[in-house]
């Protein structure tokens, strides 16, 4: 059978004439690698911005970050003890203590440290400077503890003029010291651009005292969905309604892929009213997702309202297509007011894969990721698979990786969420091939982060 025999396919289903596998002669079909390379062609990634560290988190650095100290910036104490002089511990053991006298105390944030001369040692806390004279710590479990009963302060405290320590081992030359510049040096690069900025990365920025930092920005996604019979979830159904899930699969999939994205509940199928809450939503978006209203019917909102209205200087309106595969075959793109719209069809499974297959693509662009794509991996099918002829068919399924396996989770259904939600990847049959025995292998497209 030619993969181009159109209506063929459908008769091989058998059960239902399929509507998405009928051409209408004349009309363009678009393959769904030329509609994601036309989407694709025509947006980039976000404009660099500065932001303060928190809300930069999940970010790609866009510059090269460089140290302008050291770190650590001073040579301090690991332990908590007393810092020496190594000649004054040598050959001091648990029976023949090295008796010193304290002559002061530092703890951590301590400004004025004092001189260590022969024979003294000063009580010194983890992380306080380590006072001119003194070569290295003894903790404190190697001493008896000293005599005298200073408490940490901020500053260097007097210690009493008779108070001593032993210490009960010799220390070498630096034990206990972390030595200024040990873990970063002043001048080099700390993070290279197109790094992410997850705690660490944040936490070494705030750590060489950046306090702000300059990222590719989360796109700003605003999610709508379009249908006089969309109620929201936990209201009261009435008859011939539903409750809206795409809005709520669409912006969890799109914070998934790194976006801030704003549900917009759901637009009756009134195309003035969708222009208005679209000029509305258009101050606070990078990209604008619709789902529903594509198709041919006599209230197909997003169309009626969208097609043909100018789009601002780069792209005049959005354009509506018929693609080659199945779901999703009805797809909008363009821009209005110069930001990007994608609008999805209706049919619950059909906007999600097409979000995983358009949209998702585009925020990774925006965001400057190297992983535009969702992972492709070839995997056997555990069980037979049909397809309309000439469509690209993305059917779902649940991935084996031990056994290099796919089993297909519910039937090829557009409105099929139950089976969707099971899923975790999606099988590929391609436009040429109408059926695959089990055992057989096939694309299949990685869901899971
Ligand atoms: N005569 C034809 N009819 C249809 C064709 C066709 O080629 N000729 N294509 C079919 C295909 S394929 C698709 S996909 C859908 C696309 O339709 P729309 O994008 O216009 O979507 P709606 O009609 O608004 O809704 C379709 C379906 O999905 C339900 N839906 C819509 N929004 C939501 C939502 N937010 N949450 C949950 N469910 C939603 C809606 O109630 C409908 O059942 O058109 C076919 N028809
Ligand atoms: O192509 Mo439609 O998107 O099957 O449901």
């Amino acid at each position: 059978m030619s993969p181009d025999s159109g209506n063929s396919g459908a008769h091989q289903h058998g059960e239902r004439a399929d509507a998405c596998a009928t051409e209408a002669p004349g009309r363009r079909y678009w393959s769904v690698e030329e509609h994601l390379a036309d989407v694709l062609s025509r947006v980039s990634p976000l404009p660099a911005i500065e932001l303060q560290l928190l809300d930069a988190r999940g970010c790609r650095l866009a510059e090269d970050v460089t140290a302008t100290g050291d770190l650590p910036p001073f040579d301090n104490s690991s332990m908590d003890g007393y810092a020496v002089r190594t000649a004054d511990t040598v050959g001091a053991t648990e029976q023949y203590p090295s008796v010193l006298s304290v002559v002061g105390e530092i703890a951590a944030g301590a400004a004025e440290l004092p001189r260590l001369g022969p024979g003294q040692a000063v009580r010194i806390m983890t992380g306080a400077p380590v006072p001119p004279g003194a070569e290295a710590v003894a903790p404190v479990e190697w001493t008896d503890g000293g005599t005298g009963s200073g408490r940490a302060a901020q500053a260097m405290t007097a210690a009493r003029p008779d108070e001593e320590v032993r210490v009960r081992q010799e220390v070498r030359d630096g034990a206990h010291i972390r030595r200024r510049g040990s873990d970063v040096t002043a001048g080099s690069t700390v993070l290279t651009a197109g790094t992410v900025l997850g705690p660490t990365q944040l936490g070494l920025l705030a750590a060489i005292g950046r306090g702000s930092v300059t990222v590719r920005p989360r796109p700003r996604v605003v999610v709508l969905s379009t249908g006089s019979e969309l109620v929201p979830p936990g209201e009261p159904v009435g008859p011939g309604q539903i409750s809206d899930s795409n809005s709520f699969t669409l912006t969890a999939a799109a914070q998934q892929a790194g976006a801030i994205a704003y549900r917009v509940g759901g637009v009756p199928d009134d195309p003035e009213r969708l222009r208005a809450v679209l000029d509305d939503q258009l101050g606070r978006a990078d990209l604008i997702v619709t789902s529903g209203g594509v198709s041919v019917g006599a209230y197909d909102v997003v169309k009626e309202a969208l097609q043909g209205i100018e789009g601002g200087e780069d792209h005049a309106g959005v354009e509506f297509r018929t693609l080659r595969m199945q779901p999703g075959k009805p797809q909008g793109f363009g821009r209005i007011g110069g930001v990007p719209l994608l609008a999805l069809p209706g049919n619950p499974v059909s906007a999600y894969i097409s979000f995983e297959l358009f949209v998702r693509p585009v925020i990774r662009t925006m965001l400057g990721a190297p992983d535009v794509h969702r992972p492709v991996v070839r995997a056997t099918t555990t069980a037979a698979l049909r397809s309309p002829a000439g469509r690209r068919q993305f059917l779902r399924g649940r991935y084996l990786a031990e056994q290099g396996a796919v089993e297909p989770v519910g039937g090829s259904d557009s409105h099929l969420v139950g089976a969707l939600a099971k899923a975790d990847c999606l099988i590929v049959v391609p436009e040429s091939t109408e059926s695959v025995a089990a055992g057989e292998p096939v694309d299949v497209v990685l869901l899971a982060d």
